[in-house]
């Protein structure tokens, strides 16, 4: 039977998706669920495993029945994930230990301050292209094992298997036959050397991870092993990429030239801008990753990441309940001319790049008897722009590169007062694809590769079709203002949590 489709699996933080991609990169059908948000404590955010399998598995299923495809129609299955969240799983029974730790969990930092203590810092750094923070996965990891009666010494004989939710995923659909992560997963662990391409072990001892529970480390495209048969109607299906989803963005937005940048906004948000065969390390505080592995070479990016983006509409709509739906948030701003001088600090979980605050926290700032509902939305929508700026201005510093125009995605794209903000505060115009999917199709092209769906990725280099352009209208000074305001806003918010 000729292979029609690439079926990618988008395990983000907020939903699992799945979606079909024809030969021609296309978007043939979405399965889409929602999956539950766990908060035990404050700052402390998990997910259940377990669902996140379940809500997969079903999403997949969903989006092959709405497009009536069969299963030996699709040539393989890509994944791209929600990174650093993690999972330790019992090897025998295949069940979680314990609930994911999920990025935004900050249970951890304490952790962080005595490896700082420790003068980790620079070598974590010059090692994994990371800074110490509880936002990546090794520290949870190890949280997971001192936290759950006698995992630790089950570690030490191989009894548990750790992972990201690639990892997890893989085993599940492979039914245990693998056990895998790719490049670009483990340079989110702040265990992996990035230059050597593995595991370090000064730092597997230092975060106190034994090398036995973590994943074999693989290309972002490469066949780890076929889904089992019962999943899709008793067909196998080759499982052909793994790659972390803003990685997936960049490699789905066709951005495959040196100086290419992506920026997508999800729950958190993440520019990337790719840098070839070489890491660059950052002198202003963004990190250096892992964008790919293919064939065995590792590709690099720079990477500016904000904790929490599109969430602060969540939180708007579930939380303050100002709204019902996210897109009324548009309209709402729109009804009035600025912030009235509100500034919104989003910084539930601290602050993430450039700043790498663990106990700032959020702030509403310049609010008077003048106020209105509308006001703090706008400046909740105005917050995810500025954070970008912060973020677009470290780069052009690293780099060298004046940003000419930048690639947006993801699931906030769709709000055009957002885009337009964007554009007249960073003074360049910012570019909507039609497929906003690129996390997804990312995964689809890795798996396509792998399993000779596409050729090559000059196939997939014209892959970029334009949406909308949102060019820049506000006057420079103006924005530059806008934007000194927000600068104060961010200090007042900093160092806030005692500790
Ligand atoms: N119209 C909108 N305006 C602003 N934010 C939105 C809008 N629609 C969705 N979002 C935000 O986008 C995020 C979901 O984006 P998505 O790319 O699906 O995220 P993830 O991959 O993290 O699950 C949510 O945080 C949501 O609040
Ligand atoms: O779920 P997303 O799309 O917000 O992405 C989360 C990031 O991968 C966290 O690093």
């Amino acid at each position: 039977m000729t292979k029609k489709y690439v079926l990618a699996l988008d395990e983000g933080t907020s939903s699992a998706r799945a979606i079909l991609f024809d030969k021609a990169g296309e978007i043939v059908s979405i399965g889409q669920r929602e999956f539950r948000q766990i908060y035990p404590n404050p700052g402390w955010v998990e997910h259940d495993p377990l669902e996140i399998w379940n809500v997969q598995l079903s999403a997949a299923r969903e989006a092959l029945l709405q497009a009536n495809v069969r299963p030996e129609e699709i040539a393989a299955i890509g994944i791209a994930n929600q990174r650093e969240t993690c999972v330790v799983w019992d090897i025998a029974t295949g069940l979680p230990i314990h609930n994911a730790l999920v990025w935004q969990d900050r249970r951890t930092a304490g952790v962080c301050d005595e490896l700082k203590a420790q003068g980790l810092e620079s070598y974590v750094r010059e090692t994994t292209g990371l800074v110490i923070d509880a936002y990546f996965s090794g520290t949870k990891i190890a949280w997971i094992l001192d936290n759950v009666e006698g995992a630790r010494e089950r570690a030490e004989r191989g009894e548990l298997a750790a992972g990201t939710i690639d990892s997890w995923l893989i085993w599940n659909l492979t039914e245990g036959r693998a056990h895998v992560t790719d490049y670009s997963n483990a340079s989110r662990t702040m265990l992996y050397d990035i230059y050597k391409a593995q595991w370090d072990d000064r730092l597997l001892a230092a975060v106190r991870v034994p090398r036995a529970v973590l994943p074999q480390v693989r290309n972002s495209s490469e066949v780890y092993g076929m889904s089992a048969a019962k999943f899709f109607d008793g067909v196998e299906i080759p499982v052909a990429s793994a790659v972390g989803d803003q990685q997936g963005a960049l490699f789905g937005q066709s951005c495959f030239q040196p100086g290419m940048v992506k920026c997508t906004y999800g729950t958190g948000c993440s520019l990337l801008m790719n840098t070839g065969a070489k890491p660059m390390p950052s002198r202003n505080n963004l990190l250096t990753t892992v964008a790919w592995g293919l064939d065995g070479k590792l590709e690099y990016a720079l990477e500016g990441l904000i904790f929490t983006c599109g969430s602060v509409v969540q939180w708007l709509r579930d939380e303050l309940k100002l709204i019902h739906l996210s897109s009324e948030t548009e309209l709402a701003a729109r009804q009035v001319p600025d912030t009235n001088g509100a500034y919104f600090v989003p910084a539930f979980t601290g602050l993430s790049a450039p700043y790498w605050d663990q106990y700032a926290r959020g702030a509403l700032l310049g609010i008077t008897r003048g106020t209105n509902r509308n006001h703090i939305i706008r400046a909740a929508l105005e917050s995810m722009a500025f954070q970008v700026r912060d973020v677009i201005g470290c780069m052009e510093a690293d780099s060298g590169i004046a940003l000419s125009d930048l690639n947006v995605d993801g699931g906030a794209v769709s709000n055009n007062f957002v885009m337009q903000f964007q554009a007249d505060l960073l003074g360049v115009p910012v570019m909507r694809p039609k497929v906003v999917d690129t996390t997804a199709r990312g995964a689809a092209f890795l798996a396509g590769l792998a399993t000779g769906f596409w050729a090559d990725q000059a196939d997939l280099a014209n892959a970029f079709a334009l949406d909308r352009k949102f060019t820049p209208t506000m006057a420079r000074a103006e924005a530059d203002k806008r934007y000194a305001g927000w600068s104060r806003a961010v200090q007042r918010s900093r160092d806030w949590e005692q500790h």
